[in-house]
């Protein structure tokens, strides 16, 4: 493990790390904020923050405008990268932003040429949490997780195929059924193929149709976000919790977009939802 950055910040410690991951066959690099609470020497609850489409641990890091929050709360804020990256692993061959490099899905592929790198569901549910739990003071009986659109269906899905794993789980924008929206489809058939049963154990909706539960779930999306009605679609969501007794607080916040000015204008509310349950 190789500390890349560790800055001062909300009398915490922001810290920007780097290891070799077995579950990528690459580095991996992550962010971790430590809240002033971690100077105390006991374990503190741990969110875990699932990034979206075209971004690396920076983007919420820099623009999430999560530390005041965390510092409050006592709460450790980790955002690992959306897919593996270096040489020699492969992207989409048309360049687009929704595959391939900054665009895992949190699924493990089983398509060539990408079953090889691209495992990042191991990767965050398996690798992560273990460094995260054997190097810094994480509390692993403590759990919260979030995510944003891509990272949203991420966190939605880890949770749901972990149950008892999260005592708290949010989302931003998420993306609630991936194999009936044009990312959801392009991405599971390109990383799992044409197998309907394995794009359900990554489609939360389904998930959810098939049994899965949470206890209650909190969710933000924008009402001018424009990808709202094409690839997000909540409704769906609301439907498949009701259907299935899931306490779903879905909040339309009018006039917001897609953008880290939506996540950060509301990213403090969610922490503290997450630390009524953790803290
Ligand atoms: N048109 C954009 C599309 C990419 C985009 O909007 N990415 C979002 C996540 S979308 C779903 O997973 C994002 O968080 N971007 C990073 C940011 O800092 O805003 C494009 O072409 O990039």
């Amino acid at each position: 493990m190789e500390i890349v950055s560790d800055v001062r910040s909300h009398g915490g410690r922001q810290l920007v790390v780097k290891h070799a991951s077995a579950a990528t066959g690459t580095d991996m690099t992550f962010s971790i904020f430590l809240p002033p609470q971690a100077e105390g020497g006991g374990k503190l609850p741990v969110i875990w923050y699932l990034s979206g489409l075209t971004c690396t641990h920076a983007n919420v890091t820099e623009k999430g405008e999560y530390r005041a929050a965390c510092a409050e709360h006592g709460l450790i804020f980790v955002a690992p990268d959306t897919s593996p990256r270096g040489e020699g692993v492969p992207d989409d061959h048309s360049g687009s932003y929704d595959f391939g490099l900054g665009a895992g899905f949190y699924v493990d592929a089983t398509q060539e040429p990408f079953a090889k790198n691209y495992r990042m569901w191991t990767y965050v549910t398996e690798e992560l949490p273990a460094l995260v739990a054997a190097e810094f003071p994480a509390d692993m009986g403590r759990q919260g997780i979030t995510g944003h659109s891509m990272g949203g269906h991420g966190a939605l899905t880890v949770a749901l195929s972990h149950p008892g794993r999260f005592s708290s789980v949010s989302t931003f924008a998420p993306i609630v059924a991936p194999s009936q929206v044009p990312w959801g489809e392009k991405a599971l058939g390109g990383y799992l193929g044409d197998e309907p049963e394995q794009w359900r154990q990554h489609d939360s909706v389904a998930l959810i149709e098939d049994g899965a539960r949470l206890d209650e779930l909190l969710v933000d999306v924008g009402t001018a976000d424009p990808f709202l009605n094409t690839e997000l679609k909540p409704e769906l969501l609301r439907r498949a919790c009701e259907d299935a007794g899931i306490d779903l607080q879905l909040n339309l916040r009018e006039g917001y977009d897609h953008s880290y000015y939506f996540i950060s204008t509301f990213m403090s509310a969610h922490l503290a939802w997450h630390a009524e349950r953790l803290c």
